[in-house]
């Protein structure tokens, strides 16, 4: 299907615009009025521009306020719209978008705007236009898309027809199925968008917090399937009006665009290279430097880690306990503070898992591979991360010569999850990501009230949750007063029995305040014995509505960014104990106002 994206998707003036539209592969867009009202370029050149461009105009909008009105402002109305099909021959574009009235001087009156309407069809008509209406959720008399077809059959006109967009019609809660009855040929316009499941005033709703397909927490895919049902076969059109998306590197943003319309087709017709199971972390790689290596090291080494690996050409060291491996890369400089750079995923299938990256237009790391190293070929995450994709059978790990060293460890068996906090304008851009490339589905959104700001944090795991990913942002971008909010990052480890692992740690975990225990007890009625257990080594609780537990402990933030989590499951838990992040993050600044990490057993 053809591709289009709305100008107002993204930032910037109406030719940066276009020229991010047609370097991210759109066929066509729609232009806002707006843009095209503050651009230099007559209507005309951008006709040309776009022609240059190998973009069609497929839709000019959108045209308010025109139907329902007594008669003197019905014929300024006429008057107004007949000015803007002249701009529209210029520009060479064939459909406008009108949208259902806001105005105080439209009357609810079906027979009347049906009436309008078409005189509005007869004039377009004239120029060889075509006029979809579209119900705006907030529109005064028309806010439902099946109000809207009831006036477009009553006015009875070839050149009227609809305009559906997604957000409109499922904002409201209605069941969308009749959409599929509407009468083949007349929906015109089909604009998507997607948006989170708010409580809030619907226009406040669209205007800021639409956005792209699989983004949010609309079926995109069932409604477009409705829409075809019905015989659309106009472009698939992005309409997003988000405030981030407004302020953000338009050649960046139309990138994720077009990444949630390759996967929205995929969803609907399958013809992507399929997800190759992902069987968990291969490993992940800090970037140290010279203050942060130590410190690192020494936590690697309380936790049970033993440096097992030195990489044959790179200062890159290999830590293993079990199958949890973390790579210490004193190579990749980053000033300031420890890093988690890369991370790798054991794939059934490396190349149809790389194949499918491509086809989504993930950034292809560049390899800096010696001779005869491992073939670990990488792609580049919105945060900037590489995500190596390796096969199940440990290739990489001959890059690494044997130490020779062993310890016995302290029950540490693989990665369980990697946190990691995103940049804040691109967190919707991860999820969509993440899910898009690796299959990974979000399986909650929460937000907590954390010391230092609002945070948003959302647990991805794919199928059998063999690969957990947890990101998390701040709701507000960071002010200058947030230091425990400073984009942490983190490794969590799984243990099966952590009371054991706790009490063969040699490393001082997070101190957790007494007050965070009485409550625990309190809010789930656990026995005193279990909670003096918890109590006595730092361990924080989570239970879920079925009775899954989470046990886990942390360390202090190390090398200036980043921690480890120890975690054990039980019962089926899923999640990853955000509720207890607040504390975790207060015992983390405690732990750094007191002058840093000591290595020392805890009394
Ligand atoms: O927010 C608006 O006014 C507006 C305008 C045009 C549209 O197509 C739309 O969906 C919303
Ligand atoms: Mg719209």
């Amino acid at each position: 299907m053809r591709r289009s994206i709305a100008t107002v998707c993204v930032s910037g003036t109406l030719d940066d615009k276009l020229t991010a539209a047609a370097a991210a592969g759109f066929d066509g867009i729609e232009i806002f009025e707006n843009d095209l009202v503050v651009s230099p370029m007559s209507p005309a050149r951008i006709r040309s521009r776009c022609a240059d461009l190998g973009l069609t105009i497929e839709l000019y909008q959108p045209f308010r306020d025109f139907e329902a009105v007594p008669e003197p402002i019905f014929r300024a109305n006429l008057e107004r719209a007949r000015r803007k099909f002249a701009v529209m021959e210029q520009l060479g574009v064939s459909t406008m978008l009108v949208c259902s009235s806001v105005s105080p001087s439209a009357v609810d009156d079906d027979a009347l705007a049906a009436e309008q309407l078409r005189a509005l069809a007869d004039l377009a008509g004239g120029s060889g236009i075509r006029v979809a209406y579209e119900a705006l959720a907030w529109g005064r008399h028309v806010s439902t898309w099946d109000h809207s077809w009831r006036i477009v059959q009553l006015a009875d006109h070839p050149a009227l027809g609809l305009c559906l967009d997604s957000f409109h019609v499922l904002s409201r809660e209605a069941d969308p199925a009749g959409i599929a009855g509407i009468t083949p040929g007349k929906i015109f316009f089909l604009q998507l968008a997607d948006a989170p499941q708010l409580r809030m005033d619907v226009l406040q709703w669209s205007r800021h917090h639409r956005l792209f397909p699989g983004q949010g927490a609309f079926d995109l895919p069932e409604f477009v399937r409705l829409t075809l049902a019905a015989g659309y076969d106009g472009p698939l059109s992005l309409e997003v009006f988000n405030d981030v998306f407004r302020q953000a590197d338009p050649a960046r943003t139309a990138v994720d665009a077009m990444r949630s319309l390759i996967a929205l087709e995929d969803a609907i017709a399958p013809g992507l290279p399929d997800f190759p199971d992902l069987s968990g972390y291969a490993f992940a790689e800090f970037a140290v430097d010279a203050s942060s290596g130590p410190e690192l090291r020494a936590a690697l080494r309380g936790l049970g880690f033993a440096h097992t690996g030195q990489h044959r050409t790179k200062p890159v060291e290999l830590w293993e306990q079990s199958r949890c491996r973390i790579v210490l890369n004193s190579a990749v400089t980053r000033p300031q503070a420890a890093t988690i750079s890369a991370f790798a995923v054991a794939s059934a299938d490396p190349a149809q898992s790389l194949q499918r990256a491509e086809a989504l237009l993930a950034p292809a790391h560049p390899n800096v591979r010696e001779p005869g190293e491992a073939e670990l070929a990488a792609i580049t995450a919105p945060d900037g991360t590489s995500v190596f994709v390796t096969g199940d059978g440990d290739e990489w790990r001959d890059d690494f010569l044997d130490t020779g060293s062993t310890v016995p460890g302290a029950g540490l068996r693989e990665i369980d999850h990697l946190g990691l906090a995103q940049p804040f304008d691109h967190f919707d851009e991860a999820g969509l990501f993440y899910h898009s490339v690796l299959g990974l589905t979000p399986l909650s959104t929460e937000e907590y009230a954390a010391p230092f700001g609002l945070m948003r944090s959302r647990a991805l795991s794919n199928a059998g949750h063999r690969l957990r990913l947890a990101l998390t942002v701040a709701l507000l971008r960071r002010g200058e007063w947030a230091p425990a909010v400073a984009d942490p990052q983190h490794v969590s480890f799984a243990t099966a029995d952590i009371f054991a692992t706790a009490a063969a740690l040699d490393l001082g975990m997070l101190v957790v305040p007494d007050n965070y225990y009485d409550d625990l007890a309190a809010r789930f009625g656990l026995a005193g014995e279990f909670v003096d257990a918890l109590r006595r080594h730092g361990i924080l609780y989570d239970r879920d509505a079925a009775g899954g537990e989470l046990l886990h402990l942390y360390t202090p933030v190390l090398g200036g960014r980043v921690f480890f989590e120890i975690v054990e499951r039980r019962g089926g838990y899923a999640r990853f104990g955000e509720a207890n992040a607040p504390v975790r993050m207060a015992a983390q600044r405690h732990r750094r106002l007191a002058g840093g990490v000591s290595w020392t057993r805890q009394p």
